[in-house]
């Protein structure tokens, strides 16, 4: 991660229209996230979160406009100097026939790292994300939140620039949710990764991020940085919290009545 690592990328005139689509679903969208942010993106069913996370993550091209990854010096990264991207999607999508050990090493295993030479970094994590213990447990044998935990150590072995995630956690009941959103605010305060989350929770974008960005109409509604700080346990109790997450969704709710 050493060398990529403070990367932002810029997001200009991004417009995105399927085949067969009336109306695009982005137009002209400007967005630029700087290294080591955690942006939470909400907005309306429908308004483009996960075609923006895709065109992001190179899943996609954008119709029109440019996506650039931008080194700390100012050059745009190409070649070998491309920051690494990470993505956990909605669905855990874990190989029923590895155990809980091989499904997280494999993007090492990919890359050429021994198994032995893995174990310790893939041994870190599982005990980061309370799983320790679990190592040769088969995907079957997990409930869905230790699936989810399971499917993040995957996206965080290779040590990503960029973890990009697509509602991970919207199946989960609300207690395990608290948790795994405690366990990812606390590795994203160790390791430090730009994060990028679609999310229809704003007690979750409250929670964890420093920054919530809203779609509407196919483009950047508004922007909020959220100062809480990097020490949030206890933050879902504090009137502040409350607060700014009230507003959050009186904002929510006028973006989608404008809509109507
Ligand atoms: N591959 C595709 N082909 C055609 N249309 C698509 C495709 N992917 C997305 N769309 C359309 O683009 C629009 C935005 O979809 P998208 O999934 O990005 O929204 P979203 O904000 O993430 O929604 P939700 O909050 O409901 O998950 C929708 O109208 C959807 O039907």
């Amino acid at each position: 991660m050493a060398e990529t690592h403070g990367f932002r990328i810029e997001a200009r005139g991004i417009g995105k229209r399927f085949s067969g689509q009336a109306a695009p679903t982005l137009s002209a969208l400007d967005l630029t996230i700087g290294g080591g942010e955690f942006v939470s993106l909400l907005g309306p069913s429908g308004c483009g979160k996960s075609t923006l996370l895709r065109l992001l993550a190179g899943l996609l091209r954008p119709s029109e406009g440019t996506i650039r990854w931008v080194a700390p010096d100012g050059s745009s990264a190409s070649g070998t100097r491309l920051p690494d991207i990470a993505l956990v999607p909605q669905e855990p999508t874990l190989l029923p026939w590895k155990t809980v050990f091989d499904n997280v090493s494999l993007p090492l295993r990919l890359r050429g790292t021994a198994r032995a030479a893995a174990a310790p970094r893939v041994l870190d994590l599982l005990r980061a994300l309370g799983l320790e213990g679990r190592e040769k447990s088969w995907p079957r044998e997990l409930s869905g939140g230790m699936k989810m935990r399971v499917s993040i150590a995957r996206a965080l072995v290779t040590e990503p620039d960029f973890l990009l995630m697509d509602e991970p956690f919207a199946a989960l009941d609300e207690l395990t949710r608290h948790r795994l959103n405690d366990d990812l605010r606390a590795l994203y305060t160790q390791r430090r990764p730009t994060v990028i989350l679609v999310t229809h929770s704003v007690e979750e974008a409250t929670f964890l991020s420093t920054r919530i960005v809203a779609l509407s109409r196919g483009r950047v509604a508004w922007d909020l940085p959220v100062d809480f700080g990097p020490e949030r346990a206890g933050l879902r109790d504090h009137a502040a919290f409350q607060a700014l997450r009230g507003d959050i969704a009186a904002r929510l709710r006028a973006d989608q009545a404008a809509l109507s």
